[in-house]
């Protein structure tokens, strides 16, 4: 099996020397290029849900696909009710009751009114619907109180959509509302890009399930949890596969078995520099894997490559869990956009971008961007304002759950002063 074998590189993995950083966006076009969209597939409408569309949905039909009543009401020819008023009404008989779904077809006599309800088709030379509060509600007859205008209360044939018309388009990333159209329209089925699995692999001996208690040095699984709910928040399948100890036949057995089922595999620790790095050690073997530091903080010891016959992409991500979280963000969100039909580099509708003044002041590592947990909000004078949650270090992971966006600090700049406009990736919608 390729992941314990050499193996021609797939692509030209990214491999550098310990001292050479690559950039953000290098090292984000490197994993973009392991992946294509995945090929589309037919789904029912509530699995396509949260799925990129992979064709233009056409309305086959008019719809509505005929002419009905927009009120329970009287189906009348506007010239026999002209001069109704409250003060004197005027009567008609009621010829017929129409409930929705009717299929009765039937013309409306001149002097006479149809009982109709909302919904049913209107009989052809209907000129308009009195709604019943404008009547006293008869059912033999009607007493008519107030004249409707020409073609009121009456929604036409194709008026919503003629036949022909695209009504969700190719690439749309099906939300709820989307998907009513697309029943609206009688499919049942649409094509669409299929959700990417991904595997998502925690290393480390020292790392427990939560549930459990530790022992002396350990910690529990912040990793596994965080990647795998991240994926699973943007749209994919993503399996948690428990934790791999540092012991490369373990993680060649784990990887091994998870090739099956995997789109991409993530794996998070084991790529700096320590003797136990087992995810380096066992993947820098396989000659498909490149492994490299990244000019970002946090998150600088990165790898990518692919694994196994059918060149499975792999993206190796740091240990540290706000690292691991971070580079979720930066890199395998992208790669996961890309899967699912979306365009990478296109903005995330779910990361909006917002510029915000610093109400704090911050160091920044010069030669690195910089991914600051932070909070923004507006202020009374409706400038947005950001400020961080706490220090750099990549171990404090409870600041994630007090950080709502992500503070960048560009490469080439070594702080942040109070009032200096900073770009700021939101973690959650922009309201
Ligand atoms: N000599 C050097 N040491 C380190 C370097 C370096 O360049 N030279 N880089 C540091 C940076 S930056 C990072 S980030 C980390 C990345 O380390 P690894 O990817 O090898 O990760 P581990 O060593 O396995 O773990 C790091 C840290 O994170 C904890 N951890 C690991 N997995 C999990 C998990 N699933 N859930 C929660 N916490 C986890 C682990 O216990 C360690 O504390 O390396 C630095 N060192
Ligand atoms: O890059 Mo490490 O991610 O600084 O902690």
């Amino acid at each position: 099996m390729p992941v314990s074998g050499t193996e021609a590189a797939a692509g030209t993995p990214p491999r550098h020397g310990p001292a050479e950083l690559v950039t953000v966006a290098e090292h984000r076009r490197a994993c973009l290029d392991l992946v294509q969209p995945l090929a589309p597939l037919e789904a029912s409408l509530l699995d396509a849900l949260g799925c990129v569309l992979a064709e233009d949905v056409v309305a086959t039909r008019p719809l509505p696909a005929f002419d009905n009543s927009a009120m329970d009401g009287y189906a009348v020819r506007v010239a026999d009710v002209a001069e109704a008023t409250p003060a004197s009404p005027v009567r008609l008989p009621v010829v017929a009751d129409l409930a929705a779904g009717s299929a009765e077809s039937m013309r409306l006599a001149p002097g006479s009114a149809v009982r109709i309800m909302t919904g049913a088709p209107v009989p052809p030379n209907t000129g308009a619907v009195v709604p019943v509060e404008w009547t006293d509600g008869g059912v033999a007859s009607v007493e008519v109180r107030h004249c409707p205008a020409e073609g009121q209360h009456i929604r036409r044939a194709g008026e919503d959509a003629a036949a022909g018309v695209v009504v969700v388009e190719a690439g749309t990333r099906l939300q709820p509302r989307h998907v009513a159209v697309l029943a609206a329209v009688g499919r049942a089925r649409v094509r669409v890009r299929p959700r990417p699995r991904v595997v998502v692999i925690s290393t480390g001996s020292e790392v427990v399930e939560p549930g459990q208690s530790l022992g002396p040095g350990q910690l529990h699984d912040a990793n596994g949890f965080g990647l795998t709910a991240a994926a699973l928040d943007l749209g994919a399948q993503a399996y948690r596969v428990g934790v791999v100890r540092d012991d490369p036949a373990e993680l060649r057995r784990t990887l091994e078995d998870q090739l099956v089922r995997a789109d991409v595999i993530v794996t998070s620790g084991g790529v700096s520099a320590g003797a136990y790095d087992v995810v380096k050690e066992v993947l820098h073997r396989t000659g498909s894997v490149g492994f490299c530091g990244v000019a970002m903080q946090p998150g600088m010891p990165q790898g990518a490559g692919t694994l196994g016959e059918d060149r499975t992409p792999l993206l190796a991500l740091p240990g540290n869990p706000v690292s691991a979280f971070v580079s979720f963000e930066v890199f395998v969100r992208p790669v996961l956009r890309r899967l699912l039909g979306e365009d990478p580099e296109a903005p995330d509708p779910q990361r909006p971008r917002v510029r915000a003044l610093a109400a704090a002041a911050w160091r920044s590592p010069a030669g690195k961007e910089q991914y600051v947990r932070a909070r923004w909000w507006r202020d009374g004078d409706g400038a947005l304002r950001v400020e961080p949650v706490s220090g750099a270090g990549s171990h404090l992971v409870t600041a994630l759950a007090r950080a709502d966006c992500l503070a960048v600090v560009p490469v080439g700049v070594d702080g942040v002063e109070v009032g200096d406009e900073v770009e700021c990736v939101l973690l959650g919608p922009a309201a």
